[in-house]
């Protein structure tokens, strides 16, 4: 059984009830106000593209708009894309300073993603690239409608967990999450509105 995970109502972080991951929730890492306008800016200033992404040789519209901010010569690949980044905007940076107060990491690198409504999503993935190294630490912000995110293990079919990210959420993924499980953003059938993700990484190397 799949259970949903609601906890909503605090500031306090959550730790996720799933073994073999790192996995912690802040419901109100921005409050909503501060949320909304950062989300307004965001939305108005990244240079959003639409990629083609390749899965066992065919060809489809990424299901969803992408950018890439950060450090200089950190290309990141992931799915046959690799992405160059731009330097990081002044809100990216300062928004980059809360997430790495909090979660004691330091990052090169944001992706952005922007799912549009219901019909855009991400599919079942670790982010274990290369250029992140060993345990990659991955803190995931989320501004706009809130969607579910669900995880599930490699190993053990059984254990799934699955969760609401509702704006000015945050997530951080850490220790041996991305080795034993993988997370995904499915499709919504309900009328949403646009959501804008942040996700922070740290590339160690860039391989070319
Ligand atoms: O949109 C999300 O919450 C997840 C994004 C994600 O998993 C990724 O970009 O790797
Ligand atoms: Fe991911």
């Amino acid at each position: 059984m799949m259970k949903l995970f609601t906890s909503e109502e605090t500031n306090n972080p959550i730790r996720l009830p799933m073994k073999d991951a790192e996995v912690w929730y802040y419901p109100n890492f921005y409050s909503e106000e501060i949320a909304t306008t950062f989300q307004k800016k965001i939305m108005a200033e990244t240079e959003w593209q639409e990629d083609d992404i390749t899965v066992f040789g065919k060809t489809y519209k990424q299901p969803r708009l992408t950018a890439l901010y950060g450090d200089d010569g950190k290309s990141y690949s992931y799915s046959n894309i690799k992405m160059q980044p731009k330097k990081f905007t002044s809100l990216l940076e300062d928004i980059k300073n809360d997430v790495e107060k909090i979660s004691n990491e330091k990052y090169t690198t944001v992706l952005l993603n922007l799912y549009r409504d219901g019909s855009d999503s991400n599919g079942w993935h670790s982010d274990d690239e290369k250029e992140l190294g060993k345990h990659p630490f991955i803190a995931s912000l989320s501004f706009g409608a809130k969607r579910t995110f669900h995880f599930k293990h490699k190993h053990n079919k059984n254990e799934r967990f699955k969760m609401n990210l509702k704006h000015g959420s945050l997530l951080l993924m850490g220790g041996t999450t991305q080795a034993y499980w993988q997370h995904q953003l499915p499709k919504s059938k309900k009328q949403l509105l646009p959501r804008i993700n942040l996700t922070f990484r740290n590339i160690k190397v860039s391989f070319i």
